[in-house]
C-alpha cells in the first residue's frame, strides 16, 4: 500500500503524538501553522534589518519602517498622496532619501542633470505598464533607450516651430468653439456667470489634440452645452482615464496581470481614424496624424525601422495622454494660483487689452511680446508642475548621485515638486512671484537650471512649444475677454499619472471685461 495511506493509518502520526514527539512538523510544542508563521516574522525581520544597515544603500537616509513594510508607502499611492510624502520625505531627509532599498528620491537639480540628461537612465518600467503593448509603445513609455532614440529623431520634425505653424489655426479654431460657447453663456446669464474651469480646459485640450492628432475634432467642447452636438467621442476622456486605471492596476498585480483585461474602448474610437487617414493619398491636411502616416510610408520603403499602423495607431493614443490633461491642468493651475494672488492677477490685465467676447480669437503669431503673462505661466509652472515625477533605473551598471552609491536595478525618481521648492535655488519658494522670470525686476532670477516643468535631457517633453501655444492662447483669449474672480476656496490634489484635482472641479466666476455685452 501507499506510504502516505499506511502513514495516516499509523497512530503514531496523530497530531497528538506529533506535539510530543517533536518531529519536524512540530517544534517546541506549536502546531505547523505557527511554527511556519514564526519562520515568515524572523525572515522578514532579517529582511528588514540587512535593507536598514546592511545594504548598498544604506547609507542614504530614509524611513526606518519602510524596511519592513511599504503598506504606509502604499498606503499614500492609493489615495494618489504620495506626492504629499515625497515632499515630507524631502523635507525632512533632505535632497537624496531611500524608500525601502532600491528607490531612490532625488531633487538636487545637478543630480537630475546627471541622471536624467547625462546618464539618460532608462524609464522604470511603470511608463511600459501604461503602453498597451511594450513591443508598439509610444515616445512617452517606451523603457527602452535605442527603440527612443530612433523613435524621437523621427518624430522631432513633428514638433519643430516649422511643422507647429501648421497646427496654429486648429488650436485656433477649436479655442474659438469654447470661447464662442462662453459668450453665448453669459449672455443668457446678464454678464456674469460661473463656470467649471476644470472641466471645460479639459475638453478644449482634448478637441485640440483629437484636430492635431487625430485628424477631427472630439467636439467635447460642443457637448457641454449642446445637446444636439455630435457625442461620437463624448466618452473620450473617461475611456482614457479608465485605461491608465488599468494599466496602473495591472502593472502592481504583475505577475497576475496576464489573467486581468484592460479596458481598450479608448481604441475603439481613435483607431478608425488613423486607419481612415492610413487609406486615403494624396492628403492636404498638415497635422501629427498625416506626419505619422507619412513617416510610416517612408520607414516602410527603406524598411530601415519597422513602424507599422498599429504604432501609429498606439503613438496616437499617447500622444492624448501626454498632451491632454497635462496642458489643461496647468491652465487651471496657473489661474488658481493668479486668484490667489490677485495683485498679480491686476497687474497681468494691465497687460491684455480688453476684447470684445465675439472678437476673433488671435493667432499664435500675434501673442509674441507678452512678457508678464509668460512670467505667470513659468511660475505656475513651477509651483504645480504636473508630471512631479520623474522615474528612471540604473540598469546592469551602479552609478552614484551626491555622493552616494546607487547599486544597479535601483529606481531613481527625480522629484520635481521638491527642486521647485528648494529653498536653496528659488527665493521665497512658496510665494507666487512671476517676476523671478523677470530679468530686469527687482525679484531676485529664477534658476533656471533648476527649473524643469517639461523634463531634462533626450527624454523630456517633446510637446513642450505646443503646451506654450495653447496655455498662451486660452490664457490671453480668456482674460482679454473676462473679469475672473475666486470662487473655490480650498482645493486639493491627487497624483496618479498627472497632477489632478482630487474633485474634478475648479469654478471660477466670470464677468465680462468692462461690462460690455
Ligand atoms: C503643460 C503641459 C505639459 C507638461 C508640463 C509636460 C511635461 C512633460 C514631462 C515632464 C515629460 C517628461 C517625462 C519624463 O521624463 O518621464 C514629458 C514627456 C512627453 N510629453 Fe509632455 N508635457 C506637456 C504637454 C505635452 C503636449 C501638449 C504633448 C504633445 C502633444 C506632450 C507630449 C509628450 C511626449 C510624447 C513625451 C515623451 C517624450 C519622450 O520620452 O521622448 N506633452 N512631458
Amino acid at each position: 500500500m501507499n506510504a502516505a495511506l499506511n502513514a495516516s493509518a499509523d497512530p503514531a502520526w496523530t497530531s497528538e503524538s506529533l506535539k510530543s514527539s517533536g518531529s519536524i512538523f512540530s517544534l517546541g510544542g506549536r502546531s505547523l501553522f505557527l511554527n511556519g508563521l514564526y519562520a515568515i516574522v524572523i525572515y522578514l525581520f532579517y529582511l528588514g534589518v540587512k535593507g536598514k544597515y546592511f545594504h548598498s544603500t544604506s547609507p542614504i537616509p530614509g524611513p526606518s519602517l519602510l524596511h519592513w513594510t511599504m503598506l504606509p508607502a502604499l498606503y499614500y499611492y492609493i489615495r494618489g498622496e504620495q506626492w504629499k510624502y515625497v515632499d515630507k520625505l524631502h523635507e525632512k531627509y533632505g535632497p537624496i532619501f531611500r524608500m525601502g532599498s532600491r528607490q531612490i528620491y532625488v531633487s538636487d537639480k545637478e543630480a537630475i542633470r546627471q541622471l536624467l540628461a547625462k546618464e539618460n537612465l532608462p524609464k522604470v518600467n511603470w511608463y511600459a505598464g501604461l503602453s498597451r503593448d511594450p513591443k508598439t509603445a509610444g515616445l512617452f513609455t517606451t523603457t527602452n533607450k535605442e527603440y527612443h532614440r530612433q523613435r524621437r529623431r523621427l518624430f522631432s520634425p513633428a514638433f519643430s516651430v516649422e511643422y507647429l505653424k501648421n497646427l496654429d489655426p486648429f488650436l485656433t479654431s477649436a479655442t474659438t468653439m469654447l470661447f464662442e460657447a462662453y459668450a453665448k453663456r453669459i449672455r443668457k446669464n446678464g454678464g456674469e456667470m460661473k463656470v467649471n474651469i476644470y472641466e471645460d480646459l479639459a475638453c478644449l485640450a482634448m478637441d485640440i489634440l483629437g484636430e492635431t492628432t487625430l485628424g477631427r475634432s472630439f467636439n467635447l467642447v460642443s457637448c457641454l452645452d449642446d445637446p444636439t452636438a455630435d457625442r461620437q467621442f463624448v466618452d473620450i476622456n473617461h475611456l482614457l482615464a479608465k485605461y491608465l486605471h488599468d494599466g496602473g492596476i495591472q502593472f502592481f498585480c504583475r505577475p497576475f496581470d496576464k489573467y486581468m483585461k484592460r479596458n481598450l474602448d479608448v481604441y475603439k474610437l481613435t483607431n478608425p481614424l488613423v486607419q481612415d487617414r492610413f487609406s486615403q493619398t494624396d492628403v492636404e491636411r498638415k497635422d501629427l496624424l498625416q506626419f505619422l502616416v507619412n513617416a510610416c510610408r517612408e520607414v516602410q520603403k527603406g524598411q530601415k525601422d519597422l513602424l507599422t499602423q498599429t504604432h501609429v495607431q498606439d503613438q496616437c493614443v499617447e500622444l492624448l495622454i501626454a498632451g491632454g490633461e497635462t496642458t489643461s491642468n496647468t491652465i487651471t493651475y496657473i489661474l488658481k494660483a493668479l486668484l490667489d494672488n490677485p495683485e498679480k492677477l491686476a497687474k497681468l490685465y494691465e497687460t491684455i487689452p480688453t476684447a470684445d467676447i465675439d472678437a476673433p480669437v488671435c493667432t499664435i503669431e500675434e501673442l509674441r511680446e507678452t512678457e508678464y503673462l509668460d512670467a505667470c505661466i513659468n511660475e505656475g509652472m513651477r509651483m504645480y508642475p504636473v508630471t512631479n515625477e520623474l522615474g528612471r533605473r540604473t540598469g546592469k551598471e551602479p552609478t552614484t548621485a551626491l555622493g552616494h552609491y546607487i547599486p544597479p536595478r535601483t529606481a531613481v525618481s527625480a522629484s520635481l515638486r521638491a527642486l521647485h521648492y528648494s529653498p536653496e535655488y528659488w527665493y521665497k519658494p512658496k510665494e507666487y512671484l512671476p517676476e523671478r522670470f523677470i530679468p530686469s525686476s527687482d525679484v531676485p532670477d529664477a534658476d533656471m537650471g533648476a527649473f524643469m516643468p517639461f523634463g531634462t535631457g533626450p527624454r523630456n517633453c517633446i510637446g513642450w512649444k505646443f503646451a506654450w501655444s495653447e496655455m498662451k492662447l486660452v490664457l490671453y483669449t480668456l482674460l482679454s475677454r473676462y473679469e475672473i474672480y475666486k470662487v473655490e476656496k480650498e482645493v486639493d490634489f491627487r497624483q496618479f499619472v498627472t497632477f489632478q484635482l482630487k474633485e474634478p472641479r475648479f469654478l471660477v466666476g466670470v464677468k465680462v471685461r468692462e461690462g460690455k455685452i
